[in-house]
């Protein structure tokens, strides 16, 4: 496995009291799987992708990814499996804006060490980014700026990619190629997807479907 998660639980507090968003979540994703979380809004499905990306740490449970237990991570290892071991692809682009298209695309593969060209010239001719390498992100449209996300995280070919609504702002025909794309691109990386979708349609396209209900992963 390339991702395990065992008995993970997360609360957050809030005027109300705790509120117990992750009861017992046990999932596993293999090496190179494509799985797509789904759930009810408010089911917990971008807490469970933060905690697996170690941007948020859970109350307990163990976390293991690559062989290596999250839990034990001081904050110098998290930032390093930020870099190296997971990518992250959100809705909202997070695109460098004082960056270029290129350097954009390079970006995350260079600092994971990872900077392979010939690698990096496919994605950027299957993205059908070549002509607008030299722009930058405010440059382009909503589908473009999505295909460079994928380009820079993909660069960076990460054994795990988290993948948070990522064609949930582009038109229907636009997210099915993107999302074709990421899929395809993610196959010759090598890298696992665990992607968050509230579209059955895209969920269907991917090796399994897990759906988050109740705090417990439900199927
Ligand atoms: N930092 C936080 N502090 C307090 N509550 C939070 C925090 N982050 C998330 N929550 C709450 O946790 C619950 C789960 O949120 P989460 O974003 O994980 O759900 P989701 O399934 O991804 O929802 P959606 O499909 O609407 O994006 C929500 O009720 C949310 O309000």
């Amino acid at each position: 496995m390339i991702l395990s998660l065992s008995g993970v639980r997360k609360s957050y507090s809030s005027a109300e009291g705790t509120i117990e968003i992750l009861k017992d979540i046990d999932l596993d994703v293999a090496a190179g799987e494509s799985v797509a979380l789904t759930g009810e809004s408010g089911s917990g499905k971008s807490t469970l992708l933060h905690l697996a990306g170690g941007l948020d740490q859970p109350d307990a449970g163990s976390i293991i990814m690559n062989g290596q237990k999250l839990e034990r991570f001081g904050e110098r290892e998290r930032a390093n499996y930020r870099r190296t071991e997971v990518g992250l692809v959100f809705q909202h682009f997070n695109l460098i804006p004082s960056l270029s298209v290129a350097a954009n695309v390079s970006f995350h593969a260079k600092l994971a060490d990872r900077y392979d060209p010939a690698w990096e010239k496919r994605l950027i001719e299957r993205l059908g980014l070549e002509d607008f390498l030299a722009r930058y992100p405010e440059q382009l449209s909503g589908g473009q700026q999505q295909r460079v996300a994928i380009g820079r995280t993909l660069a960076a070919r990460p054994p795990l990619v988290l993948a948070d609504e990522p064609t949930g702002n582009l038109d229907e025909a636009t997210g099915d190629a993107v999302l074709d794309l990421m899929l395809s691109l993610a196959g010759s990386a090598g890298s696992a997807l665990l992607l968050v979708t509230h579209s059955s349609r895209l969920a269907d396209r991917l090796d399994r479907k897990v759906v988050l209900r109740g705090g417990r992963i439900a199927e």
